[in-house]
């Protein structure tokens, strides 16, 4: 991938329940981000339907349809990658919680469905748990996606890292009253497997629930390159992956890690 790599991360507000509408917000704020040149957008968590779980099975992506039609169009109109977040979607009588990844030519080249469900927000009452780790290549750069509370599992990431992803993205629908959490988890997450963490959170309500936003782009040093705020917007940085190297040979944890200490007899 040339670099440095221009991402876009769409921080939406997303309408509880309407897929229609967030279709056509999610459609209209691609083409906004493409226009303003990027080599990859992001979008957050559920993005089709919110947290609507009473009804979702209804409202959920029949086989990821709409979202491979609509998103796919879009990322071969514009010749961009698009890591389309999540979004709810039915396989037979299962419902999940899949990342779709498309690259420049609108083909999907990776999905991930969530493999640690959220009880404090119901999900493991409604959603089936993925079983496959997401590890991709996009412009033959190796990367991995987790998704929200995926984030609280470090060996996850770790997977993903010793297995050559060199970033890990993260949609979410994360609420207060945890933003600290979400903030010192991905620090963590970024330094400890010296890779870029770049995630996507939504803004706005849910009945009782606030989403905070502060969507974040993280170095492998740990550094902030971009934290937002708590309102909707595009947000464009870019990252430059030849950092990643540099500082696996500056440190080298994962020559100096004793993986023969790490499980108990
Ligand atoms: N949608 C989610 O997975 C939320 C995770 C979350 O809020 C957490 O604290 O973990």
């Amino acid at each position: 991938m040339k670099q440095p790599v221009r991402i876009a991360l769409l921080q939406m507000d997303i309408a509880l329940g309407d897929p229609t509408a967030n279709f056509a917000k999610a459609a209209d704020w691609i083409e906004q981000a493409a226009q303003s040149g990027t080599d990859l957008i992001v979008l957050p968590e559920m993005w089709n339907t919110a947290y609507s779980l009473d009804n979702i099975r209804e409202i959920a992506d029949q086989n990821g349809a709409k979202t491979r039609e609509v998103i796919g169009a879009l990322a071969a109109k514009h010749g961009v990658n698009i890591l389309a977040g999540s979004v709810a979607d039915v396989r037979g009588e299962a419902v999940y919680n899949t990342t779709y990844l498309f690259d420049r030519t609108g083909a999907v080249c990776g999905e991930y469905s969530k493999t640690h469900l959220f009880r404090l927000m119901d999900e493991e009452k409604y959603l089936h748990a993925g079983d496959q780790v997401g590890r991709f290549a996009l412009d033959d750069v190796q990367i991995g996606s987790i998704i929200c509370y995926d984030l609280r599992f470090p060996e996850l990431t770790r997977t993903l890292s010793l297995s050559g992803a060199q970033v890990v993205f993260v949609p979410a629908q994360w609420p207060h009253p945890r933003l600290n959490h979400w903030r010192h988890l991905q620090i963590a997450r970024a330094i400890e497997n010296q890779m870029f963490v770049v995630s996507c959170n939504r803004v706005g309500r849910a009945g009782d629930t606030e989403f905070f936003g502060h969507s974040m782009v993280i170095d492998p040093w740990g550094e902030i390159l971009l934290e937002t705020d708590d309102t909707e917007g595009i947000h464009h940085v870019q990252i430059d992956l030849g950092v990643v190297p540099e500082i696996r040979s500056r440190i080298p944890i994962f020559e100096d890690r004793r993986p023969e200490l790490y499980r108990l007899k």
